[in-house]
């Protein structure tokens, strides 16, 4: 350790009332941390024995031992890294119940006592960590090969376990390589096509009788216009926007507008996270192209795909490896990919996709950064779709105007950067799915925007009035039993597969936890109890409507798939799956019924019932009527703001909610927050 420490900074790194300096078993690690997880014990004990410690007083090994089970603690939270300034001075650990303290924690020094610290960790340079420019074959030798130097990394101020510091370095690179790319179509010809997609008069909109006040239209900018024009000559763009805002159907010009500049024609991927999120955006972009026939020539809209991937087969899996049949000595070819629900990708899969991105690919992302982030590490749309909009340079404010012949009313609307600049960024705000007197829109725009009070009063005046909104009474029974009569009854007695899955469509319970009596397990065995008389695990029933938990790349299956165990014409039951699955690849029968996929029940891998499901596991879905449970007690790490948007937003038509007061303002407060560098 540095003579830079003096004594009374040493004094503060020792906690009073202290016996042990290290834990000797988890338990005892436990009975101080709280949440502590035995990962994190167990990477700080190999990390500090590991490190060149031997040069730290005992105190200063404490610190740096306590450093790693944040920074462990944390990734498994999903951040990126360990920001010094989130646990400087802090005590790390502390819980308490009804204000009797559980778990005492650990002191952290200031954050200028934990540089002097760091200061004596031989850290490796970031320039020695293989990362230095984008699409480099290194990279993936780097993340292969992370044995024998240290394995965190002190960067910007943050401890990074080596690996996320390296695919955030990365995808940084290769984000900021795309911004640099430009297609070359000329400003005269863009605005010729941009004109032609967007007539002032309308005339192309398929739904043009549902547009009120034809004045204000004029003097408002059209966002979609803008976000066609802001993207065709990028590399990079990204289109936000919330549910129903029309983004596909934005992308859908976009790729006409590109369709009609481009000289040779296009290859176009068009991509999702899930299968569900791929179906859904395929079925999307075969409404739009049906709305635009007529209107934008055939040939043009002949170019664009009708049939959405998701990234796992875009990037072909390799059973059982975590690295993909494409890779950077193997890359993918298209012109333009287009990349939906890209709030569900993680930081790992994303840098992964960038490496196989040609250099001349432009790439368009797709997605609600106001939704919760991926399950895994990272929030690469929140950290690239920052908002509010950071703003436009001059350069690209000038080009807009003049692409889109923006009156100078119209062109004072546009976001101006100030420090920073978002010039690859669009976004869409007005839903059309929710218009202004739509309760469901009111609720979500308030939620996310951290209104608690006027969001709640949007439920309980709403839900007196309307029946589109609806407060569900406290005890569960006194309405479950209702919902899986009206719902769930007539799945198991539907007449066939295909309107067993419709029924299913039309409505679905959504948790905030899998555990506990508002939670995912309970509400699956009550449902299980009301259709069956009585629930036994793992029995199989006819209509019984399935989750898939792992990915089964040779079954073509994959986690958050949903099925349903319906009898066969052999009087067999077996899972039918719908056929998005099937254009995966996978398993095909003689005995399959078009459109669907059948599997016996003893092939599949693990699975559970989906009567009810969390709320994490429905991105990229939606029901035409959503129950939301959340918890009882407002004191639940998972009850966050984005958790609570997300689940409303699935909701198409009507919101049934089973929540108090207490937990909903505590909830709508809670913003997620994940620790990255990412911004580009
Ligand atoms: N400018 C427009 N004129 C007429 N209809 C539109 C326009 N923009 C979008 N729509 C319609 O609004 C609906 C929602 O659009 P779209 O599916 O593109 O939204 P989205 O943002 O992709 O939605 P999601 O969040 O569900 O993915 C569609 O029916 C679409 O045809």
């Amino acid at each position: 350790m540095s003579a830079e420490i003096d004594n009374n900074q040493k004094q503060s790194c020792q906690r009073p009332n202290r016996q042990t300096k290290s834990y000797r078993k988890f338990s005892e690690a436990a009975a101080r941390i709280s949440d502590i997880a035995p990962i994190d014990y167990f990477f700080a004990n190999e990390l500090t024995t590991a490190t060149a410690a031997n040069e730290l007083t005992a105190d200063e090994k404490e610190v740096w031992y306590h450093l790693l089970i944040a920074l462990s603690a944390s990734v498994r939270d999903g951040h990126t890294c360990l920001p010094l300034m989130h646990v400087a001075g802090q005590q790390f650990g502390l819980a308490s119940d009804d204000n009797v303290i559980t778990h005492h924690g650990f002191s952290f020094p200031n954050e200028k006592q934990l540089h002097t610290l760091l200061a004596s960790i031989p850290f490796l340079a970031a320039s020695e960590l293989g990362v230095t420019q984008p699409n480099i074959s290194n990279a993936e030798k780097a993340e292969v090969n992370v044995g024998g130097t240290l394995a965190v990394v002190f960067e910007h101020n943050c401890l990074y376990m080596r690996r996320n510091y390296q695919f955030e370095k990365e995808l940084k690179l290769a984000l900021v390589a795309k911004t640099q790319l430009t297609l070359g179509y000329t400003p005269a010809a863009i605005t010729d096509v941009v004109d032609s997609l967007f007539p002032e008069n309308g005339a192309i909109e398929p739904n043009q009788a549902t547009c009120a006040n034809h004045a204000n239209q004029a003097r408002e900018v059209d966002w979609q216009k803008l976000a066609v024009a802001n993207s065709v000559n990028k590399g990079l763009s990204i289109i936000a926007g919330g549910p129903g805002t029309g983004k596909t159907y934005t992308v859908t010009k976009l790729l006409a507008a590109l369709s009609m500049l481009s000289q040779s024609r296009l290859d176009i991927a068009l991509v999702a996270p899930t299968g569900k999120a791929a179906q859904r955006l395929s079925e999307s972009i075969q409404n739009a192209v049906t709305g635009f026939r007529g209107v934008i020539a055939d040939n043009v809209l002949d170019v664009i795909p009708s049939k959405a991937q998701t990234l796992h087969r875009l990037l072909g899996v390799i059973p059982n490896q975590v690295n993909f049949r494409k890779g950077s000595d193997n890359p993918l070819d298209y012109d333009v990919i287009i990349i939906d629900e890209v709030s569900m990708v993680d930081l790992p899969l994303m840098t992964r996709l960038f490496r196989v991105i040609p250099a001349k690919c432009q790439v368009v992302m797709l997605g609600d950064a106001d939704q919760l982030p991926s399950v895994a590490l990272g929030s690469v749309l929140a950290d690239i779709a920052v908002r509010p909009h950071l703003g436009y340079s001059k350069a690209n404010l000038n080009y807009l105007a003049k692409a889109c012949q923006l009156s100078s009313e119209q062109a004072k609307q546009l976001p101006k950067a100030k420090k920073q600049v978002a010039d690859h960024l669009s976004m869409l705000l007005k839903s059309r799915r929710f218009d202004g007197e739509g309760a469901i829109g009111n609720i979500a725009m308030a939620t996310i925007a951290g209104e608690a009070l006027q969001s709640w009063q949007y439920i309980s005046v709403n839900s007196t009035s309307r029946d589109d909104i609806t407060l569900l009474p406290p005890v569960m029974t006194q309405w479950l039993n209702q919902y899986v009569k009206r719902y769930y009854q007539p799945v198991l007695e539907a007449e066939n597969i295909t309107q067993a899955f419709e029924r299913m469509s039309q409505f679905r319970i959504l948790c905030a936890t899998r555990v506990g009596n508002e939670g995912v397990e309970v509400i699956n065995q009550q449902i299980i109890s009301l259709l069956k008389g009585s629930y036994q695990q793992d029995k199989l029933f006819h209509g019984l409507p399935i989750m898939i938990n792992e990915n089964h790349y040779g079954l073509g299956l994959y986690n958050g798939d949903i099925g349903i165990i319906w009898k066969n014409a052999q009087g067999h039951l077996v899972a039918y799956f719908e056929d998005t699955a099937v254009s995966e690849g996978g398993v095909s029968s003689k005995n399959q019924t078009p459109g669907f996929k059948t599997i016996i029940p003893s092939r599949l891998p693990s699975f559970e019932p989906v009567f009810a499901m969390t709320i994490h596991k429905t991105q990229g879905s939606e029901f035409e009527h959503v129950a939301m449970v959340l918890p009882s007690k407002a004191d639940n790490q998972l009850l966050t703001r984005e958790l609570i948007y997300t689940g409303v937003t699935r909701a198409k038509k009507k919101l049934s909610l089973s929540c108090n007061e207490p937990v909903w303002y505590r909830g709508v407060d809670a913003k997620v927050e994940r620790y990255s560098n990412l911004s580009i």
